[in-house]
């Protein structure tokens, strides 16, 4: 069995029939890949996020993930799906405060998830430089740290797919740094990254951007640098502005 990870055929979604959202997106992410989304303001990358991961319903195409569509699945068999096969890192970070650091980790567990260790959770909080917060609640530490609890959670968890919408968007250079280390920590750990970002510095940190303009792929870049990325963003800015068409 070498199933794809993700797998997007002709995936359209709009809000409101005849208004934004996005047009037949096929994307494949291969196992142990890193793939940003990036585009101008408005041109449907936070929507593919959601149509990818289940969070909103594809009106058109198929999304399998781990080789199961998602796009025909009830209800009951998504949320399973996403408990088995799907992490989540958003810029809100998802923590439960009432619950320590540990026990967020834990987390998935608690509705039937996989069976997560102490040990293990400790080790997890441990690689993304969280030795020694295991008590403390998320009210009690920064922005870069409580979203690294949350990768600790998709660390253990060990889901196929990640997916992450702006997982740096609030925090400082630094902790940015620290997160994405630790999504590089998860991605060599053989898992499947696709993130939403703004940011060419970001961006810069998986092996391809995909490029998003009126809700459709315009392009895909491999390998490029932040430098890079910022020039074909700007380009691609004057594109979703009607320019250079
Ligand atoms: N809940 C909603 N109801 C109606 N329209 C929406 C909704 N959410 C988003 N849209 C519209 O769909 C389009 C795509 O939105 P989306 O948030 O996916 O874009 P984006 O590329 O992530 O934008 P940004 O970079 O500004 O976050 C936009 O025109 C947006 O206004």
């Amino acid at each position: 069995m070498n199933e794809l990870p993700l797998k997007m055929e002709g995936v359209s979604f709009h809000y409101k029939a005849g208004e934004a959202g996005i047009d037949q997106v096929g994307l494949e992410c291969s196992t142990g890949s890193w793939t940003a989304v990036m585009g101008p303001s408005g041109a449907g990358k936070t929507t593919l996020l959601y149509c990818a991961s289940g969070l909103l319903p594809v009106q058109q195409g198929s999304v399998e993930i781990a080789g199961q569509n998602i796009a025909r699945m009830k209800e009951s068999a998504l949320t399973r799906m996403r408990r088995d096969h799907i992490g989540f890192v958003f810029q809100d970070y998802n923590l439960v405060e009432a619950f320590t650091c540990l026990q967020n980790v834990m987390l998935p567990q608690l509705f039937g998830g996989p069976k997560v260790g102490v040990a293990q959770s400790l080790q997890a909080l441990k690689i993304l430089g969280l030795d020694g917060y295991a008590q403390q609640y998320p009210s009690d530490i920064s922005g870069g740290q409580r979203q690294r609890v949350a990768i600790a959670r998709a660390l253990v968890a060990q889901p196929d797919m990640i997916f992450a919408d702006e997982p740096t968007g609030a925090l400082d250079t630094r902790s940015s740094e620290m997160v994405l280390d630790a999504l590089s920590t998860l991605v060599e750990s053989g898992r499947t990254v696709l993130m939403v970002t703004h940011d060419p510095n970001v961006a810069a940190w998986a092996q391809r951007t995909v490029f998003l303009v009126d809700g459709t792929v315009h392009s895909i870049c491999q390998g490029y640098t932040a430098e890079q990325l910022s020039t074909h963003l700007t380009s691609m800015t004057q594109v979703g502005q009607g320019v250079g068409r």
